[in-house]
């Protein structure tokens, strides 16, 4: 079988983030057939049998055996062989799935309990593997025709149509499968160069050919297909382009706000649709196999049990481990995603603020907070970089960085063809400028955080490591530290012969074609001192420590005892300010705000209030008779001018007369309203 139908059907079964239904303790290595299948090619039809998922928590690799059984090079990694199933193995293994559907990583207290699948949910299942076996034997089929028809481009001799005089493949309508077939058998010279080149031809010969037919055979710019292809050993960029060629598994996130995920699966399994727990790495993802309802409509979407939330999008919350009661930000936060698992995660507690400067894209924000009934959110639509000035202290940022969108070409195919050397230029501007505000607007000394995490959905260097390193340049306060998630692969720490600090290992990232995920980047720091740079920052933090060890006073239990002295007194403004200004106090407290920045604020405008005209009862005794002083003078020194403009002056005395008028008038209708009530 060719290479292409045969990771198509491993992204189809073979490498997915299921965890493995087999009994606990059952042998893994039950699951996969090794490089015999390579050397010594069984029938396709048994070859292609049993795509059901299997993936511990460690199997963050692929399938390339075949592409090339060679190992990956540089950073020791071997491409997983073993991802061939026997099929007296699969028929076990399928007998085994229709006896076991285990929930044991579920959320409740009884979390390591074994749960059967109901028989509905087997059936789907089972309809829908032999569905796919049905389509991977016509594949088979059609690959072997194929292969008898692949005459013209053969062998080593991949630069043979340039040169003999015919028309290069790039000025006629591409012939995919000589395109193809000429990138299996460059990757493969690639692999082993010394052993398999032309004499005379070089590396760089090879790449510049396989860039040019990868650009033209998947549909990417050029200078696309080498940004993408220069992140991997040959083999593996292989694999990277295939994967992006086909849509990664459907998966829910079931709201805990709401209900619990057994119970969600159940009413799901009951309406039609094929499922199981997306991984034991989460408690709370669903990955939909078939259904015969739409997800985005049922009953249970529309009461906020679910939201459709790729996997990969899990993982920068699970990283950042909101807790309850803690003060968060989410700096760009549109659809929401992210926003309402961290919300779940604090039990609706706590307060999360939700900000995205994109307002057409808060609304689907606000939709999905309302939906999932979360209540702990405050949306809000700054541009990001204005962090902290609008406030800091926060005990966890997550900054789920605006980019490129690398990881997601199979949700976007445009990204092959629009991006730019320039959008390489700006995004990581931006990001760079995002992560040290995300940064600065943290609280060092948060009891129980302190944590920033930097995400993106797209697999460049130059959007993820190098953010990082300069990160961890200009703030020293930061550290980077394990995430926390137990799959992925380590960021690089060198890169096109750039170095980057050691502690990048401890960064993650995710592919495509390894974990069958959308492709993500995500970094954890730690904020260990305050932003160095800027002691105005610190003392945000350290007003906010204070202010949140004073003790709340309850709002309503103030509004009530306001209230019965207030049952005939009437309201006096001046009496109640107090009051009015307590409850303020408290009310920006509880949404998190300081409310003695604001407090400052009124400092200053009460001081800009002096120079401006406004009503004197709103300005200190002390600086009225300053303010009058400084209007006589003044007025001294105007009036040769007043005269000077006689016709002026009447009318200006007759409108400051009757403005006289009306103020008094309006006072003393405001005083007989008192005396009345
Ligand atoms: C990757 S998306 C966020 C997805 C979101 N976290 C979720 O899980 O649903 C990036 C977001 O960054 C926002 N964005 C762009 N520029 C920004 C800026 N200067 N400050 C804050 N957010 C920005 C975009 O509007 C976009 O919604």
């Amino acid at each position: 079988m060719g290479s292409g139908r045969r990771m198509k059907r491993k992204q189809r079964g073979d490498i997915e983030l299921t965890q493995k239904p087999r009994k606990e303790g059952a042998p893994a290595a039950k699951k996969r057939k090794t490089a015999t299948a390579k050397a010594d090619p069984a029938p396709a039809k048994k070859q292609k049998k049993a795509p059901k998922p299997a993936l511990d928590e460690d199997d963050d690799e692929f399938d390339v055996d075949a592409i090339n059984s060679d190992d990956l090079d540089g950073e020791g990694e071997a491409f997983d062989e073993d991802s061939v199933f026997d099929s007296d193995e699969e028929e076990q293994q399928l007998q085994q799935q229709k006896k076991e559907f285990l929930f044991s990583d579920d959320e409740d207290d009884d979390s390591d309990r074994e749960e059967r699948l109901t028989a509905a949910n087997i059936e789907g299942l089972t309809r829908k593997l032999d569905q796919q076996l049905e389509e991977e034997a016509q594949a088979a089929e059609a690959e072997l025709q194929e292969a008898a028809i692949q005459t013209n481009i053969g062998g080593e001799d991949v630069f043979a149509d340039e040169e003999e005089g015919a028309k290069p493949l790039s000025m006629l309508a591409p012939d995919l499968q000589l395109l193809r077939s000429r990138i299996n058998d460059v990757i493969r010279i690639l692999g082993d160069f010394s052993k398999l080149a032309e004499p005379g031809r070089s590396r760089a010969e090879y790449t510049a050919q396989v860039l040019k037919d990868i650009s033209a055979y998947y549909g990417y710019s050029p200078f696309m297909a080498e940004k993408l292809w220069n992140l991997f050993p040959p083999q593996e960029a292989y694999a990277f382009f295939e994967a992006n060629e086909t849509p990664r598994p459907v998966v829910i996130r079931t709201n805990t706000l709401k209900t619990h995920r057994r119970e969600l699966a159940q009413a799901l399994i009951n309406r039609g649709v094929t499922l199981e727990p997306v991984g034991k790495w989460s408690k709370v993802g669903l990955q939909v196999f078939d259904t015969t309802v739409p997800l985005g409509a049922t009953p249970e979407y529309l009461s906020g049990h679910y939201i459709l939330q790729a996997a990969s999008s899990f993982l920068p919350v699970m990283a950042l481990q909101p807790q309850p009661n803690e003060r968060v930000l989410d700096m760009a936060s549109a659809p929401g995603g992210k926003t309402t698992y961290c919300s779940a995660m604090m039990n609706n507690t706590g307060v999360v603020f939700a900000n995205d400067p994109n307002k057409a894209r808060a609304k689907g924000l606000i939709g999905n907070i309302h939906r999932l009934g979360v209540r702990n959110t405050i949306v809000c639509t700054y541009d990001a970089k204005e962090f902290p000035r609008v406030m800091g202290g926060f005990d966890r940022v997550l900054l789920d960085a605006p980019c490129s969108g690398t990881g997601v070409i199979s949700k976007d195919p445009s990204v092959k063809t629009s991006r730019t050397e320039k959008d390489f230029i700006t995004l990581p501007h931006l990001q760079k400028q995002l992560l040290l505000a995300a940064i600065d607007s943290v609280n060092h000394a948060s009891k129980t955080g302190g944590v920033i995490v930097y995400s993106t959905c797209s697999v460049t260097v130059d959007e993820d490591e190098s953010v990082v390193q300069y990160a961890l340049r200009k703030r020293p306060n930061v550290r980077l530290v394990d995430t926390g998630i137990p799959f992925g692969r380590e960021g690089y720490t060198s890169y096109m012969g750039k170095n980057f600090d050691a502690s990048l290992k401890l960064t993650k990232r995710f592919f495509p074609h390894t974990v069958n995920m959308d492709g993500f980047f995500v970094a954890k720091f730690q904020k260990v001192g305050p932003s160095p740079k800027d002691t105005g920052r610190e003392k945000v933090e350290k007003d906010y420590d204070m202010e949140m060890h004073q003790p709340i006073v309850d709002e309503d239990e103030e509004a009530n005892g306001a209230k019965k002295e207030d049952d005939f007194g009437g309201f006096d403004e001046e009496e109640d300010q107090d009051y009015i200004e307590r409850a303020k106090h408290n009310a920006m407290r509880r949404r998190g705000f300081n409310p003695r920045a604001d407090s400052a604020k009124k400092e200053e405008s009460k001081k800009e209030a002096v120079k401006e005209d406004v009503p004197m009862e709103d300005v200190p005794k002390d600086e009225v008779a300053k303010k009058e002083e400084s209007k006589k003078e003044e007025s001294k020194k105007a009036a040769p001018k007043k005269s000077a403009s006689k016709e002026e002056a009447p009318k200006e005395a007759a409108k400051k007369e009757s403005s006289k008028k009306e103020v008094s008038k309006k006072g003393a209708s405001k005083k007989g309203a008192t005396k009345k009530a």
